[in-house]
């Protein structure tokens, strides 16, 4: 569940003060955030994930306030409870496909469990390239490694960050049946932020900013 009150954000050293709407989900809903280039967006997002402190107001993960936790607690809860999907890919260079997965699960202090990770690149279509070196990957496979790496560990809350704009409309609809399916799975939140109004129909709510 993911519940955001009376939330705003400034950046250091600017003068515009973000005023954001709030967010109230129950357990598996998903959420479409809308707007154009320079609303907000990933600031939003970024909120959302404990990653910036806001100016006012609360962000509650699974009942937790999470502006509340200091860097160390917010680190962990981050690692358990958040999955990021962003637009660059976040994989370690120096690291295989099933090595970065490995490394994804210590982060989020859970024991490794090489069958769940092998399922799950089953599911994504990623089994073939388990011992591959991240740069041999294709556009395609990496993206679908984004998306491995943002569930693997089961997280409450799966925030995306413009997973679908650079796509055609063939791989739009991949990423985002398996971004829904995988959050069905887990009966996580979804939340996407996007300029890709393609995408609406998969989501049960919508904010425009
Ligand atoms: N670290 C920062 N310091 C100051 N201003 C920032 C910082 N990061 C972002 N901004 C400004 O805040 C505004 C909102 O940025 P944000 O990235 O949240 O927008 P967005 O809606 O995600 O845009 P886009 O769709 O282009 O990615 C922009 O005007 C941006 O220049």
């Amino acid at each position: 569940m993911l519940q955001s009150s009376n939330l705003t954000f400034q950046y250091k050293k600017t003068d515009r003060l973000f005023r954001f709407p709030n967010i109230d989900l129950k357990t598996q809903e998903n959420l479409l955030i809308l707007g154009k280039s320079g609303i907000g967006k990933t600031t939003l997002l970024h909120l959302l994930a404990g990653i910036l402190k806001p100016s006012s107001g609360i962000v509650a993960v699974n009942n937790v306030d999470i502006t509340r936790l200091r860097d160390n607690s917010l680190d962990r809860f981050r690692g358990q409870n958040i999955g990021l999907v962003f637009q660059q890919n976040h994989a370690i260079q120096t690291l295989n496909v099933l090595e970065n997965l490995k490394a994804r699960l210590f982060f989020s202090y859970q024991k490794v469990n090489l069958q769940k990770i092998e399922a799950l690149l089953a599911e994504l279509d990623l089994l073939d390239c388990k011992t591959s070196k991240i740069q041999t990957l294709s556009e395609g496979q990496l993206q679908r490694l984004g998306i491995a790496l943002s569930v693997i560990h089961e997280p409450e809350l799966i925030l995306a960050d413009e997973p679908t704009s650079s796509l055609d409309d063939a791989n739009c609809k991949i990423v985002l049946d398996l971004l829904v399916k995988q959050a069905a799975k887990t009966k996580a939140n979804l939340v996407v932020i996007t300029h890709d109004h393609r995408i609406r129909p998969y989501f049960q709510n919508t904010i425009v900013l």
